[in-house]
């Protein structure tokens, strides 16, 4: 079970935030994400004790999978990218691995079913599901089976970084194909447009993109009367990484740790993860709003802000990762700013 965050401390915490020495609510969002690490950082306590407030061994996930709805032509790239770029995380040389390296992340790379499987390494773990799911528009992605041991798998994942000393989990993907995945996901979940849900993904053309649309609304209406609950929307519109990760989610909210969500397929796992158990939306940082079109929507159904814009549509993690440094600033000002009496400086009221 997902607990609620416990509110006992919140008053606590949002006056050590008022009386810093800054004009009120001068940190904006970075005061909001600063309330919400210390409460999540707090739970279980009476009293606030600011020297264990630290982000400890912030853990990034990539997790990939193929998709068999690739093979109808909906992505600029063929299936047999995803395993490539696997390797290339793993030998370090993607995005999201110099973005790891350069602002403390450690990586792990989760091979959910890829259709090229790559060699084992230290930072690869291998949870398959199988080699690609199927084309989600005449049949379900995958089997009952699959969905349960794919939550299970995506559990077993992260419960061995946050054993180790993790409390900041970060969730980026990799499969070819996934965007129509996630925008079938959010078009059962908002009952909103297959126009409004479907984008460009990797930068489809115009007449790609005619395609994807009329294959997700032919998979909606192929399985409408089966899309009831986000179990069944995952088993038959989503991917093998997609499973992983809500079950990951879901794993880190029940053990009261930080989700960081990236982009949009990241985000299509928060989704289902909040509808599963809504309270894990309580230990949910959103990184960075996506260019892909149906992430505004998506942030929309879930009351949700994210901390950056840049213009991104990458995946990987990549706007996971750069928020780091926005959660260290957060914890930091927390932690080690001075407050009104501690400085001497004459507390300032608002007009
Ligand atoms: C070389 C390359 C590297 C990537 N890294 C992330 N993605 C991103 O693009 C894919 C989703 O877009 P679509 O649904 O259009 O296929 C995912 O793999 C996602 O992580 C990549 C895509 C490519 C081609
Ligand atoms: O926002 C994302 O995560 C994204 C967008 C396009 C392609 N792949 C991922």
């Amino acid at each position: 079970m997902v607990k609620p965050l416990d509110t006992r401390l919140n008053t606590l915490i949002q006056q050590r935030i008022d009386l810093k020495t800054k004009p009120l609510g001068a940190l904006g969002k970075l005061e909001v994400l600063a309330a919400q690490l210390v409460q999540i950082f707090s739970q279980g306590q009476t009293q606030l004790d600011i020297e264990q407030l630290a982000i400890t061994r912030p853990a990034m996930f990539v997790f990939a999978g193929d998709h068999g709805i690739a093979s109808q032509g909906v992505s600029i790239a063929p299936s047999e990218v995803t395993g490539q770029m696997v390797a290339n995380f793993v030998q370090g040389g993607a995005a999201i691995n110099v973005f790891c390296r350069q602002l403390g992340w450690q990586l792990t790379v989760v091979d959910c079913g890829t259709l090229v499987p790559c060699e084992p390494a230290p930072n690869l773990r291998s949870q398959r599901l199988g080699d690609i799911t199927h084309a989600f528009h005449k049949q379900p992605a995958m089997s009952e089976m699959q969905l349960k041991q794919g939550l299970e798998y995506g559990e077993q994942v992260v419960m061995s970084a946050i054993e180790a000393g993790s409390n900041v989990i970060a969730f980026g993907e990799m499969g070819i194909g996934n965007t129509s995945s996630a925008a079938a996901i959010l078009a059962a979940l908002s009952g909103a447009s297959v126009e409004l849900c479907v984008g460009r993904g990797t930068g489809i053309d115009d007449e790609t993109l005619c395609k994807k649309r009329a294959l997700i609304k032919q998979a909606l209406e192929y399985h409408q009367d089966k899309l009831a609950t986000p179990e069944q929307i995952l088993q038959r519109l989503g991917g093998f990484e997609i499973v992983q990760m809500v079950g990951a989610m879901l794993a880190v909210a029940r053990a009261q740790k930080v989700i960081i969500v990236d982009g949009f397929i990241s985000t299509a796992a928060a989704m289902l993860a909040s509808r599963i158990a809504p309270h894990s939306k309580q230990y949910m940082v959103f990184a960075h709003g996506s260019m892909e079109q149906g992430h505004k929507l998506m942030l929309e159904q879930l009351n949700a802000e994210p901390l950056l814009h840049l213009d991104m549509r990458l995946g990987e993690g990549t706007g996971a990762a750069l928020a780091l440094p926005l959660l260290q600033a957060a914890l930091g000002f927390f932690c080690e700013m001075a407050s009104f009496a501690d400085a001497h400086v004459t507390q300032v009221v608002d007009a």
